[in-house]
């Protein structure tokens, strides 16, 4: 085994041996990735990680990069790929599974080299949730959460880092056949309709 694998296989632990399942899950700030999540976790067996709410648990622990992420999501900005990714890895080691739903990542050019030098993993296919600015944005302002970024100034900046840095990502991955696109604009049942489509009955949990 040549010196990076062998680098990789240490970090990543025992997740390669398990040839993991990676389905990650992309849309733009408030176009319903986590609603969504939480119902294929309920039918399909998936564990949900969400980027940024990982990002926000390793805030309220007071990790020594709390600080800096606090202020880049207060921004809209996205934080480096070393800091998400120590995240994301630990929490697929932690969960036991081998089927991950990766929400909101990667977010960009860097995140999206960065995660598959680091841990190897090519994502099975890529759930893109397609939905108009005007509509995210009244969802966003009235998710009342208590998310800092939920205001019109911040909002308005991740639309813009999202336009610029995360559909570039979702191109990469259609030009690869991997993007399944859904029109997230309907409501929330309907949406998932399409969603259990894309999974297939065959993947459903029994009860
Ligand atoms: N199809 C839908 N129709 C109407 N409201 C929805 C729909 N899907 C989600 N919502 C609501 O919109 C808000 C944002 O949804 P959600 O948190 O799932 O989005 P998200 O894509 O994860 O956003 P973010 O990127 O900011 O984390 C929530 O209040 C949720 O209940
Ligand atoms: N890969 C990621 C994912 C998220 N963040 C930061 C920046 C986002 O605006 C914020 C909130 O993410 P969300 O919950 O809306 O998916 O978290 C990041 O830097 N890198
Ligand atoms: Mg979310």
């Amino acid at each position: 085994m040549g010196t990076v694998e062998a680098a990789n296989k240490d970090a990543n632990g025992s997740l390669l041996e398990k040839n993991p399942t990676v389905v990650f899950v992309l849309g733009g700030p408030g176009s319903g990735k986590g609603t969504q999540c939480a119902n294929i976790v309920e039918n399909f067996g998936y564990t949900h990680l969400s980027a940024g709410d990982l990002l926000r648990a390793e805030i309220k622990s007071g990790s020594e990069n709390g600080t800096m992420i606090q202020n880049m999501i207060k921004e809209g900005k996205i934080v480096p790929s070393e800091v998400t990714i120590k995240l994301l890895q630990k929490a697929m080691q932690e969960s036991g599974n081998d089927k991950f739903l990766i929400d909101g990542f990667p977010r960009n050019e860097e995140n999206r080299a960065a995660f598959e030098k680091v841990t190897g993993i090519e994502p099975a296919f890529v759930l893109f949730f397609e939905c108009p600015e005007e509509e995210m944005e009244r969802r966003l302002l009235s998710r009342n959460q208590g998310r800092e970024d939920d205001n019109i100034e911040t909002i308005r900046k991740r639309f813009k880092v999202f336009l610029e840095s995360s559909l570039p990502v979702i191109n990469y991955y259609d030009a690869k056949g991997k993007v399944r696109k859904i029109d997230a604009a309907r409501p929330i049942e309907e949406v998932f309709e399409t969603v259990k489509g894309i999974f297939g009955p065959k993947n459903e949990k029994a009860d």
